[in-house]
């Protein structure tokens, strides 16, 4: 099994991801926030590219989410704060949720044979599911506004680690992934702090959000695996 990372959104091309299982990241924080709120009860995520997009997929019942420049966009319900998705409010309801990068992975990614997302939170399960696909694996690391993060690698880097131990040397790593194993390896034990101090963290941090990075840090805190179905990120 072969598992390539992609530093960012914008070296993404879609027509590599067709027949493999592609899974997204975007820690700070689109698929951390979509992760939680499968795990609160919301039946689906509709990822949009524009503010404008999202406005026209909302159906009667739907809840606008987003952000623009890390704030919640006048008029939705919620931001782009896994906090804000943690609330029974949300259960059987359709989320249309817009952010600056990682809807726009989502989006793009679109023509895999099997498109999941990923973060630290569901990190052991969305490993699991993707080996259980026994496809090759593209990591599509979300970064923002088109450059690498290093919470996305890192995440990429846990995956890696879980696929190597189910698969052994079956599993090959390209030269990106392989760095991004040896970086989480060298910092598992101070994954909060080192979320804190990253340029995304900072960023976040600095506009109130330092509880958002708090949660995302988590190692595997829910068993499950948002998957493509239906134009939307629903449970496996
Ligand atoms: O809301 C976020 O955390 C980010 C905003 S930024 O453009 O990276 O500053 O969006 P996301 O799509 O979750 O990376």
């Amino acid at each position: 099994m072969q598992v390539d990372v992609i530093s960012n959104v914008n070296e993404a091309r879609s027509d590599d991801f067709i027949q493999k299982t592609v899974i997204v990241i975007d820690v700070l924080r689109a698929t951390s926030t979509i992760v939680t709120a499968l795990a609160h009860g919301c039946s689906a995520i509709v990822p949009a590219e524009t503010v404008n997009q999202a406005i026209q997929l909302q159906q009667e019942g739907d809840l606008l989410g987003g952000e623009r420049f890390c704030k919640k966009i006048a008029g939705f319900h919620y931001g782009n704060s896994p906090a804000e998705y943690s609330t029974p409010a949300i259960a059987g309801k359709r989320i249309i949720l817009t952010t600056t990068n990682g809807t726009r992975a989502i989006q793009k990614s679109q023509r895999a044979g099997r498109l999941l997302s990923g973060s630290l939170l569901n990190a052991e399960a969305c490993a699991k599911a993707a080996f259980s696909q026994k496809r090759d694996v593209v990591i599509v690391c979300a970064g923002t506004q088109d450059e690498f993060c290093l919470e996305d690698g890192l995440c990429a880097g846990l995956l890696i680690v879980y696929l190597m131990e189910y698969g052994g040397d079956k599993v090959e790593a390209n030269d990106l992934g392989m760095a991004m194993r040896h970086a989480y390896e060298a910092v598992r034990d101070r994954i909060e702090d080192t979320l804190l101090s990253c340029s995304s963290g900072r960023r976040l941090s600095k506009i109130g959000h330092r509880d958002d990075i708090l949660h995302c840090s988590q190692l595997n805190r829910y068993d499950l695996v948002p998957v493509w179905r239906d134009q939307s990120m629903m449970r496996f």
